[in-house]
């Protein structure tokens, strides 16, 4: 029988000929990621356990981006625990405040590879299976295990195939595509599964629209989201490894023809329309259409699903040709990372932000899980480019997140409310 990509890699890291969805396999580890909020905990469990060296001083990455700069002493505190730990170690990857959100960082600077596993103390690991690497978050304890040992334990996920066909209207996003598809699934219909996109919608997205994608497959439960590696993919990869000397050997990996699916999702890209995800779950999703006219507060663009330069330039062009965001509306705007944020710059993007009214901030989570800055108040409503609109997420439990994409967060954040960015 054939196996899937996931199948396939988690087999070859585990020195296997073959698994199946159930099996538990040891797999050796090729990139484990811990941040300034999880790496303490994966820190204090080895000095616990009286570990005194990792398992790999160059295959381990620290970095610093949900508190930066520290907004608080305990985030200080955070912060020197984790350099002395870096120094002490000789960790050779380490990014303190300055790069971003470690799920750009990671890729863009040669981290991640088609065909390796890369574990993640941060929920949205997930995302780096857009380059077709096995990758998935864990917990910090756990994560003190890879950084003793280079391997942990896995069962072997089953896949869900969302084969996507067909082009995307205008003003329709990969992040409308993923909440839509999370709309259909609901927030726990792929728990434990991993969540292959694929078909020639896929096929036809940057890398970055990838990495909306698969960043979002934890919010329906996902084990981990993927999309089999191509051109673009060794592309970016390579060049990426190339710019910052993590230039290494790797072998990618795609599925069997006759690989096994636990479902097979076909979804029409040309059916697609723009969405928010409505509070307070992911899954609550609505056409932007059944929502339009409330009064809104805040506008977050930024994050590891829709902070990159791409995102960025399709939301000043929103602005641009309307002139400019309404007077009651607080936008702030996010780089994902230093390189993003100086390609915005030196394309005169970052400029416009700010003429126009904008808070241009640091590359950070920002104001994503309300861990920084950007908080909101009771009552308040916030359209945001993130992935989750829990309860009380970027800040009090009585105001609202709209999960949308920058097309329809900046045509929100002209008209001072919900809107159909079609209907400006
Ligand atoms: C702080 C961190 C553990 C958390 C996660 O794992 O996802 C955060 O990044 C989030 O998005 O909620
Ligand atoms: S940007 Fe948001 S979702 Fe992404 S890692 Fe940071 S807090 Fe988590």
């Amino acid at each position: 029988m054939g196996m899937t990509i996931v199948e396939k890699i988690l087999a070859r890291a585990s020195g296997k000929k073959e698994v199946s969805p159930g099996d538990i396999v040891m797999a050796k580890i090729d990139r484990a990621m811990v941040h300034d909020i999880t790496g303490p905990l994966t820190v204090n469990t080895l000095k616990k356990y009286n570990i005194e060296k990792v398992w790999d001083n160059e295959k381990i990455v620290i970095l610093f981006d949900h508190q930066v700069p520290a907004d608080s002493i305990k985030a200080a505190e955070n912060h020197i625990l984790m350099r002395n730990f870096v120094k002490e170690q000789n960790i050779k990857y380490f990014y303190d405040i300055r790069e971003g959100v470690c799920h750009q960082v990671l890729p863009e600077k040669g981290h991640v590879a088609p065909g390796e596993v890369l574990v993640g103390a941060d929920s949205h690991t997930c995302t780096h299976g857009a380059l077709g690497a096995f990758a998935t978050g864990i917990g910090s304890t756990d994560m003190a295990h890879v950084f003793a040992t280079g391997e942990l334990w896995f069962k072997v996920p089953e896949t869900i195939y969302f084969n996507i066909t067909g082009e995307l209207k205008p003003y329709v996003t990969s992040k409308d595509v993923i909440l839509s598809i999370i709309g259909e699934v609901g927030v726990d219909g792929a728990t434990y599964k991993a969540c292959q996109f694929g078909g020639e919608t896929v096929k036809n997205m940057s890398i970055a629209s990838r990495m909306t994608m698969t960043n979002m497959a934890i919010e329906m439960g996902g084990k981990t989201g993927i999309i089999e590696p191509d051109e673009k993919t060794i592309n970016y990869v390579k060049e990426a490894m190339e710019k910052h000397g993590t230039l290494r050997e790797f072998k990618p990996i795609k599925g069997d023809e006759d690989a096994e699916f636990s479902e097979v999702y076909e979804i029409e890209a040309d059916k697609i329309e723009p969405v928010f995800a409505c509070p307070h779950n992911v899954d609550n999703v609505k056409q932007c259409r059944e929502v339009a006219g409330k009064p809104i507060d805040q506008v977050f663009i930024g994050s590891c699903t829709n902070g990159r330069l791409e995102d960025l330039r399709m939301a000043i062009n929103v602005i641009e040709k309307h002139g400019g965001i309404a007077e009651d509306v607080r936008v702030i705007v996010t780089p994902a990372s230093r390189e993003e944020y100086l390609k915005a710059l030196k394309e005169g993007i970052i400029e416009k932000f700010i003429k126009y009214g904008c808070v241009v901030t640091n590359p950070s989570c920002s104001a994503c899980m309300g861990s920084l800055y950007g908080v909101l108040g009771p009552g308040e409503v916030c359209v945001s480019t993130s992935n989750r609109n829990f309860r009380g997420r970027q800040g009090s439990l009585e105001a609202e997140i709209y999960l949308a994409s920058p097309i329809t967060a900046a045509a929100c954040a002209v008209k001072g409310e919900l809107v159909d960015p079609r209907d400006l």
